[in-house]
């Protein structure tokens, strides 16, 4: 009952906005398809519907190639940040109506959007119309309209993007319970690294119509493998050094930095980039590297300092909110060796481990 995308190729006119796209979703897993504007999240979501026609690849939905099938032969629900309900109908109703289309009988439907208003917790609202419930109650009417006639794939392009805060976070914790309690093999569209990282098993995050890592989000924060998976995920974000190797150490115009073995590569001088998260970036009176604070967020909890070497470069440092270190103040930082991430010129992740 998985996803899979096969060499998957898209065009506009003679723009490719998705290119050679693979992806394996198990079955029951719930994917997000994470990444900036304009990356081509949803045009694969479309493509995987069955909306948009595909120049080039395959598409499988539970082992069957669906590639050519229209969308109703797909057996995808759908679900957008424009809930699209009908307003001349109840929820019961709007739930109930792919199911009448099919031809169920009204027991049949009556029945089966008991079950699916209990899942998604709206039984107490199935005779309201749309225009009597909140963003939040007028999503899930939405996913459970999606889900009821028990399709194969659950596809959501920015089911949250038009809800307050707080209800988002509510909304994250249901969608993944639904989910969970439905079993359903599911994609999530999102730009927001928070939803990704909160409510999927797994990431997909692309650039210019490619993926450029699939993993799960302890694994891709800990582990990029390219220097845009490092730069997109984290908040507040990695700061980068571009410089060179000497042995053992990253060497940068008023920065050192010691590296652990296994990332270095084999012998020789040559350009990197280092990622430095701010919660590995040390204040010591002892540090190897001098910098003058050059600005400062109070997070609540924490503190936010940015601090600007000699050379004009920022390196960020999250501190416990206990701190009281003043603007313009000259400090030491250090690096522990083993958080240096260290990429080659072209951002590809240099390790042997
Ligand atoms: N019907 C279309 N005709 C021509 N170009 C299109 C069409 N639909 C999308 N595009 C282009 O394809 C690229 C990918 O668009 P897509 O909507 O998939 O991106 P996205 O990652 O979902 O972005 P966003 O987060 O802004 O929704 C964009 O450059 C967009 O302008």
């Amino acid at each position: 009952m998985g996803i899979q995308i096969r060499n998957l190729t898209k065009r506009f006119g003679d723009t490719a906005v998705i290119e050679n796209m693979n992806l394996d979703i198990a079955p029951g897993e719930m994917v997000a398809l994470l990444g900036p504007s304009g990356c081509g999240k949803s045009t694969t979501l479309f493509a995987v519907s069955g909306i948009h026609r595909v120049d080039d690849g395959q598409i499988l939905i539970s082992s069957r190639d669906v590639t050519h099938a229209p969308p109703q032969q797909r057996n995808v629900g759908v679900t957008f940040q424009s809930y699209a309900l009908y307003p001349h109908m109840t929820v019961e109703q709007n739930i109930g109506f792919p199911l009448k289309v099919r031809g169920e009988t009204a027991a049949e439907v009556r029945r089966k959007v008991a079950e699916i208003a209990e899942l998604v917790r709206i039984d107490d609202l199935l005779q309201r119309k749309p225009a009597a419930l909140s963003g939040g109650q007028q999503q899930r009417v939405s996913l459970a309209r999606a889900i009821v006639r028990r399709p194969d794939v659950l596809l959501m392009d920015e089911p949250l993007a038009n809800l307050d805060a707080n209800l988002r976070i509510e909304m994250r914790t249901e969608i993944r319970r639904i989910q969970q309690e439905s079993g359903i093999t599911a994609i999530l569209v999102t730009h927001d690294q928070v939803e990704a990282m909160s409510m999927c098993d797994r990431i997909a995050l692309m650039q210019h119509g490619r993926v450029v890592q699939v993993d799960t989000a302890v694994q891709m924060y800990n582990n990029p493998t390219h220097a845009f998976v490092a730069g997109f995920l984290g908040n507040p974000p990695i700061s980068f050094l571009d410089g060179a190797l000497d042995t053992q150490r990253f060497v940068h115009e008023s920065a050192q930095v010691a590296l652990a073995l296994d990332a270095m590569p084999d012998g020789g001088r040559r350009k990197v980039r280092v990622g430095l998260r701010p919660e590995h970036v040390e204040l010591k009176s002892a540090g190897a590297n001098h910098a003058i604070v050059s600005f400062i967020e109070h997070q609540g909890r924490e503190i936010l300092y940015d601090l600007k070497l000699s050379s004009g470069d920022v390196v960020r440092t999250i501190q416990s909110a206990k701190g009281d270190l003043k603007l313009g103040e000259a400090v030491r930082w250090h690096v522990a060796p083993e958080h240096v991430l260290v990429f080659d010129e072209k951002g590809d992740r240099l390790h042997v481990a």
